[in-house]
């Protein structure tokens, strides 16, 4: 049996699929940088300590505090929330420290998987796949693992969170229950909203 039509015709829709989540990525790229150097930009003073967050988001902001650093001679000092964050400050060379030297923050500038009304937000990422456990566990800088939780429906997030830390041998959630003083949205026209 002569397979090569159906088979260019499928090799053909991967090709298309393919192009396409390129294209979505590229404009969700967009929107993630136009946040973080809007962020950059409206919260970073002289002077301050910074947090820096983790994730693909936080690139851009780092690139654009790279950038003000260099333009605008500021003195900052940059505390990170795990390796990859240390990577990027000392790749751009940047000041690093640490909480202990640094205990307070003055901007903490991070991703945020979701963010609600109240901003209230989910960190942490995730991962799709089929049936649980096929990607295998994902592991903090720590060595603890992250696990994927669904709720049919949470009435109340602070409570939720504050039931979720009591469970022994849980170290943290990715819930970020009012700490968020400001939620930057990067659209993929790479315009942003503010909350
Ligand atoms: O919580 C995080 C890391 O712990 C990330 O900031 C969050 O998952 C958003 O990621 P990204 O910037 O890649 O969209």
């Amino acid at each position: 049996m002569d397979l090569s039509g159906p088979l260019l015709r499928v090799r053909g829709a991967v090709w298309c699929i393919s192009r396409f989540i390129s294209t979505v990525q590229k404009a969700m790229d967009l929107g993630k940088r136009a946040a973080a150097r809007h962020a950059v930009d409206t919260y970073v003073k002289d002077n301050q300590a910074l947090g820096i967050g983790s994730g693909s988001t936080i690139v851009f902001a780092v690139e654009k505090i790279a950038e003000r650093v260099k333009n605008e001679n500021l003195n900052l000092v940059c505390i990170p929330t795990s390796f990859q964050a240390r990577q990027l400050i000392t790749q751009h060379k940047l000041r690093l420290s640490d909480l202990d030297t640094h205990p307070e923050l003055d901007v903490t500038i991070d991703g945020a998987d979701e963010v609600d009304r109240n901003l209230i937000a989910i960190k942490g990422g995730g991962k799709d796949s089929k049936e649980l456990g096929q990607s295998g566990p994902v592991v903090t800088d720590n060595d603890n693992f992250i696990l994927d939780c669904q709720f049919d429906k949470v009435y109340d997030w602070k409570e939720l969170n504050t039931q979720l830390n009591l469970i022994p041998g849980v170290v943290e959630t990715g819930l970020f229950v009012n700490m968020a003083e400001c939620a930057i949205f990067g659209q993929m026209d790479g315009t942003v909203s503010t909350r």
